[in-house]
C-alpha cells in the first residue's frame, strides 16, 4: 500500500433504480474495505435519461449516459462513477479510465411476458418490445414472423409498458431484473445460442480520472480478473467496428482456466444477413482474441452488413 486508506469518497451515479442499486453495491464493498471512510452517492440525471422520444444514436449515442458523471469527476465533485459497462463507450475521453470491473452478473437476455412462456410460444404477428438492434436481429433470425417495436426508458418504465399491454413480450437483460429484485418477471432465459449478449452486458465498471493513482489502488480489490478479461475482449471487437456507434453487434467471452472462448455476431436488423465467429485463445491476451474475432467477422463481409443497416435507429438500449 502506497496510499493511506481513503477518508471520504463520492460515487457519481445515474438516478435510475438500477444505477442506484449498482452504486449502493459498490458503496457496500468499499465500506467493508475501508470502514473509516465516509462514502456518499451523488445521484445525477444524464441527457440519456431525459431523451426518451428520439433514437439515441441521433443525439449522441451511449456517451450521453456517462458524460454528466465524467463532468462531476473532472470538477472533483465526485471521485468515481459506477456504470453498467454495456452503456460505456468503447473509447473513454482523454483523462478517464476504467479502474475496476466487477464480477459479472448473469449476462443473458431475458424473455419477459405476462401471457407467454417463451419466444416459441408467441403467435405469428405478436409484438415484441426492444430497442436493441442486436436483440431485434437475433429474434428475426429465429422468429421472422414476430413484429419488433421500439421500447425505451429505464427498466421500470419498460415493464410498465409491457403491463399496459403495449407488447406481448419484451426482452431485457437478466442482470438488471435480478439486481432490482425482479427475477420472477423472467419467463425464460435466452441462451447465448439464441441471443448472444452485448459487449459488457451484466458487468459493472468503475470509471475514474486517470491521474488518481490513489483511487486506482483503493479500487483494485474490486476488480474481478476473469470478468475484466472477458469484457476487454468484447469491447475490442466493438471498437474494431466503430466503438460507440449503435450497431447490431453481439460479443460474448467466457473463461475456463487459462482459456477464453469468444463468440460474436453482426447482422442486419431484419436478420437476413449474419456474420458469426467463435474462437478460443489465451485469457491473458483478450485484445488479441478480440482482434481475431473482428477479422473473422470482416471475412464474412461484416462491414457490408453494417453499411446496409441504416444507423439512426437505437442501439443496445
Ligand atoms: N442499455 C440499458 C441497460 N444497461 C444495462 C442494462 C442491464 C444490466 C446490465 O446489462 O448490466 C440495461 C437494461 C437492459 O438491457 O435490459
Amino acid at each position: 500500500m502506497k496510499f493511506p486508506p481513503p477518508k471520504k469518497l463520492v460515487i457519481a451515479s445515474r438516478e435510475s433504480r438500477l444505477a442506484m442499486w449498482q452504486a449502493e453495491h459498490v458503496r457496500e464493498k468499499l465500506a467493508l474495505l475501508y470502514p473509516q471512510c465516509s462514502i456518499e452517492i451523488l445521484g445525477m440525471t444524464t441527457r440519456g435519461d431525459q431523451i426518451l422520444d428520439r433514437a439515441l444514436s441521433k443525439v449522441g449515442g451511449k456517451g450521453l449516459f456517462v458524460k454528466e458523471l465524467e463532468v462531476a469527476i473532472a470538477e472533483r465533485r465526485a471521485d468515481l462513477a459506477v456504470h453498467s459497462l454495456k452503456d460505456v463507450p468503447m473509447t473513454l475521453p482523454d483523462g478517464f479510465k476504467l479502474a475496476a470491473v466487477l464480477e459479472r452478473e448473469d449476462p443473458r437476455d431475458a424473455f419477459v411476458s405476462n401471457e407467454y412462456a417463451s419466444l416459441d410460444d408467441l403467435p405469428d404477428g405478436a409484438v415484441v418490445g426492444t430497442s436493441s438492434l442486436r436483440r431485434q436481429a437475433q429474434i428475426a433470425v429465429r422468429h421472422p414472423k414476430l413484429v419488433i417495436r421500439p421500447l425505451r426508458g429505464n427498466l421500470d418504465t419498460r415493464l410498465g409498458k409491457l403491463d399496459k399491454g403495449e407488447y406481448a413480450a419484451i426482452i431485457l437483460a437478466a442482470a438488471g431484473l435480478k439486481r432490482l429484485g425482479l427475477p420472477q418477471r423472467i419467463r425464460a432465459f435466452l441462451e447465448p445460442e439464441q441471443s448472444l449478449p452485448a459487449p459488457g452486458q451484466g458487468a459493472m465498471g468503475i470509471e475514474i480520472h486517470s491521474d488518481r493513482a490513489d483511487l486506482q489502488e483503493w479500487l483494485a480489490p474490486l476488480n474481478h480478473l476473469p470478468t475484466a478479461q472477458a469484457v476487454t475482449a468484447e469491447r475490442t471487437v466493438s471498437r474494431n467496428f466503430g466503438g460507440s456507434c449503435q450497431i447490431p453487434l453481439a460479443a460474448f467471452a467466457t473463461i475456463d482456466g487459462d482459456t477464453m472462448r469468444m463468440r460474436a455476431m453482426i447482422a442486419t436488423p431484419d436478420g437476413t444477413r449474419v456474420a458469426r465467429a467463435d474462437l478460443a485463445g489465451s485469457a491473458d491476451a483478450p485484445e488479441m482474441l478480440g482482434g481475431l474475432i473482428a477479422e473473422a467477422l470482416q471475412q464474412q463481409q461484416a462491414t457490408a452488413i453494417l453499411a446496409s443497416c441504416h444507423v439512426g435507429v437505437d442501439g443496445d438500449a
